[in-house]
C-alpha cells in the first residue's frame, strides 16, 4: 500500500507516545510503505480512537536478531521486553521495519 495516511497503536502505548518517551515503532512488512516526510493520523487499534498525528522520519529494515538496547530505549522498554512484545505481535518473524517518527503539535483552531 503506497503512502499510507493512518497508523494504529495498541492503547497501552498511547501515553508513552504522547509524552515523547516512545519515538519508534517496529512493524512487519505490511507496514513498510510509510513515507518519510508525511504526516499520519494515529488511532488506537482497539477502538479506533484518534489520539495524535505523527510525522514519519524514517523507515528502515531490520532483522529481529539485530534489535538492540538502543531500539528498546527508543520504545521506552528493556530489550527483553521489546523482544517479547514483538514476538507476541508477530510470532516467528525475522524481517521487520523500524519506523521513526516525531509527534506533531496539536493544531490550534481559532475563530
Ligand atoms: C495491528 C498492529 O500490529 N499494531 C501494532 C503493532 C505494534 N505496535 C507497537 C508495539 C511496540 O511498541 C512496537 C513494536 O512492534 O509497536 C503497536 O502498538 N500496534
Amino acid at each position: 500500500m503506497n503512502n499510507p495516511t493512518t497508523m494504529t497503536f495498541f492503547e497501552r502505548f498511547e501515553a508513552d507516545i504522547l509524552c515523547g518517551k516512545k519515538t519508534i515503532t517496529i512493524r512487519d512488512a505490511s507496514e513498510q510503505y510509510y513515507v518519510p516526510g508525511t504526516t499520519v493520523e494515529v488511532s488506537t487499534f482497539e477502538d479506533g480512537r484518534v489520539f495524535c498525528q505523527l510525522e514519519i522520519l524514517a523507515v528502515e529494515p531490520i532483522a529481529f536478531e539485530e534489535l538492540s538496547t538502543f531500539h528498546a530505549a527508543q520504545e521506552n522498554m528493556t530489550l527483553p521486553e521489546l523482544k517479547t512484545v514483538i514476538t507476541d505481535i508477530y510470532p516467528g518473524i525475522h524481517e521487520l521495519f523500524v519506523i521513526t517518527y516525531q509527534l506533531c503539535e496539536p493544531s490550534v483552531v481559532t475563530e
